[in-house]
């Protein structure tokens, strides 16, 4: 058993579904994996246990409770005292949550909410076995009203996807991995991000051997998010970073406080990877049809997606592009217009969500938010396990963009997926932060994971 995060490797997850066949075939010749989890669970709750007072165990009706009560009665033989019920014993000391694991199937009724509630107001740290109840596994979205928000949660067996997206973050606290002992014997449904090597630079490059970045955007009052983007494409390493801002007149620098960035166009630099869509405004829709048939690789972002999303031609355009030059990195508003849908049912399954996007647009979809997904035709889908709200300010999606263009321009072989996954991972990282990121200074916080 050990802490998780931050990963040092990318981490397979799995479903709910695989994890029960996973599950099945274990049990087949390793019978005591209940004994396994009851102990891994008490090991780590006297660890975490603060003071004198005791365990509160809640068990369920299936065999997360299981796992609650054998880890009950270790802690019982290790002279705890232990409280086994679905109502709290006086100050206890820490409280494990064995209601209800990967076997949730339907909202929590009355009676188990309120033991939910209860575990919440009682002022202990609360341990969850595997899933925090009320959690779904393969989305991270509660099945009903309300699902146990743990400080720390112990996934047994394998990890699930939806620790790590969407609510799931705010739900599961720390975590907690214990394999039990058993080797996953099926592909993973999904990869939990770790970081990717950065680009290699020769002694003998130059300039040219680094490529070019070019940031069509910047819209009149908003040009500070394309000079946000073309700013990190620098820092990231790309050799030469262009802005095409847009209503921008002939004697104007591209940024005056970033001297090293110019002016150009698509029609001048047909080899650039194109960054298009931060702070373009409604102006963008005239520029995306060359845009979209002319440049080699993309970076849509932002007011680009709206566009596509209300115009069929452009969508057109969008879906005949090559397979793998097309990287789109909506946030849940702009994924849910480019879908048709609601904001809310897209974040009930954003995994999902993700791969349906990626399906219609053949491209590579970063769906930003908690625990960003990225999904690509024929690629498994990955989450990325890193950032936090540091990152939840303005800028912050421009500067992904940036970077994922300067992480492009340096790898011009590489698929959009596996640009994706390296540079939201390291954007992530950098935003790891107390408080609230800025985005300029996370510029900075990324220069040096190039
Ligand atoms: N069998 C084993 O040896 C192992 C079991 N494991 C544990 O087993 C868990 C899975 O066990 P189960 O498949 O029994 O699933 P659960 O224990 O999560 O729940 C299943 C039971 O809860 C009921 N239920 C589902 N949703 C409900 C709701 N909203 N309100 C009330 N009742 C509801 C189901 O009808 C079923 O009776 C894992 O999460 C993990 O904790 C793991 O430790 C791996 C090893
Ligand atoms: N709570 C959070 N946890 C993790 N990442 C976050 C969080 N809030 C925002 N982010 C990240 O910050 C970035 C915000 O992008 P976006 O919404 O496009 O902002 P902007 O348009 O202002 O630049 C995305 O990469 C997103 O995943």
């Amino acid at each position: 058993m050990h802490a998780l995060l931050p990963t040092t490797t990318t981490l397979p997850l799995f479903d709910v579904a695989a994890s029960r066949r996973i599950e099945a075939r274990a049990l087949a010749h390793s019978p005591d994996l209940m004994a396994r989890a009851g102990l891994s669970i008490a090991k780590l709750a006297l660890a975490l246990r603060r003071d004198e007072g005791p365990v509160w165990v809640a068990c369920g009706p299936g065999n997360n409770g299981g796992d609650g009560r054998v880890a009950a009665q270790r802690l019982a033989e290790a002279g705890i005292a232990v409280h086994l019920s679905h109502s709290p014993p006086e100050r206890p000391a820490l409280v494990i949550d064995a209601l209800l694991g990967l076997g949730l199937n339907r909202a929590p009724a009355p009676e188990l909410l309120a033991t939910m509630a209860a575990m919440q107001a009682c002022g202990a740290a609360i341990l969850a076995v595997d899933l925090p109840s009320g959690l779904l596994g393969d989305t991270g979205q509660p099945a009903g009203e309300r699902a146990v928000r743990a400080d720390h949660t112990l996934q047994l067996l394998t990890l699930k996807p939806g620790l790590f997206t969407g609510e799931g973050r705010a739900h599961g606290g720390r975590l907690w991995f214990d394999d039990l002992g058993i080797t996953p014997d099926e592909a993973a449904s999904a990869d939990l991000l770790g970081p990717a090597a950065a680009p290699a630079r020769s002694q003998t490059s130059h300039k040219g051997s680094h490529g070019q970045v070019l940031v069509v955007g910047g819209a009149p009052g908003t040009q500070g998010a394309a000079r946000l983007a073309a700013r990190t494409a620098l820092a990231c390493g790309a050799g030469r970073v262009y802005v095409d801002l847009l209503d921008l007149s002939a004697d104007e620098a591209a940024d005056p406080g970033q001297p090293e960035l110019m002016r150009g166009t698509a029609a001048e630099l047909p080899q650039a990877v194109g960054v298009i869509g931060c702070g373009a405004g409604a102006a963008i829709s005239d520029a995306l049809p060359a845009l979209l048939q002319r440049l080699p690789r993309l970076v849509i972002d932002a007011d680009a997606l709206n566009a596509i999303a209300a115009d069929a031609s452009l969508q057109a355009l969008l879906c005949a592009r090559a397979p793998a030059s097309t990287l789109l990195t909506p946030h849940p508003l702009e994924a849910a217009r480019l879908l048709g849908c609601d904001t809310v049912s897209l974040q009930a399954d954003r995994l999902a969500a993700a791969q349906a996007l990626a399906e219609r647009f053949s491209c590579t979809v970063v769906l930003k938010g908690s625990g960003s997904v990225i999904a690509s035709r024929g690629e498994r889908p990955a989450i990325c396990a890193s950032g936090g709200p540091a990152l939840a300010t303005a800028g912050s999606g421009d500067v992904l963009a940036g970077w994922l263009g300067g992480l492009w321009a340096q790898q011009p072989g590489a698929p959009a997926h596996r640009i994706a996954c390296a540079g939201v991972d390291a954007h992530g990282r950098a935003g790891e932060a107390g408080g609230v990121r800025r985005a300029g200074d996370l510029i900075s916080q990324l220069a040096p994971s190039r």
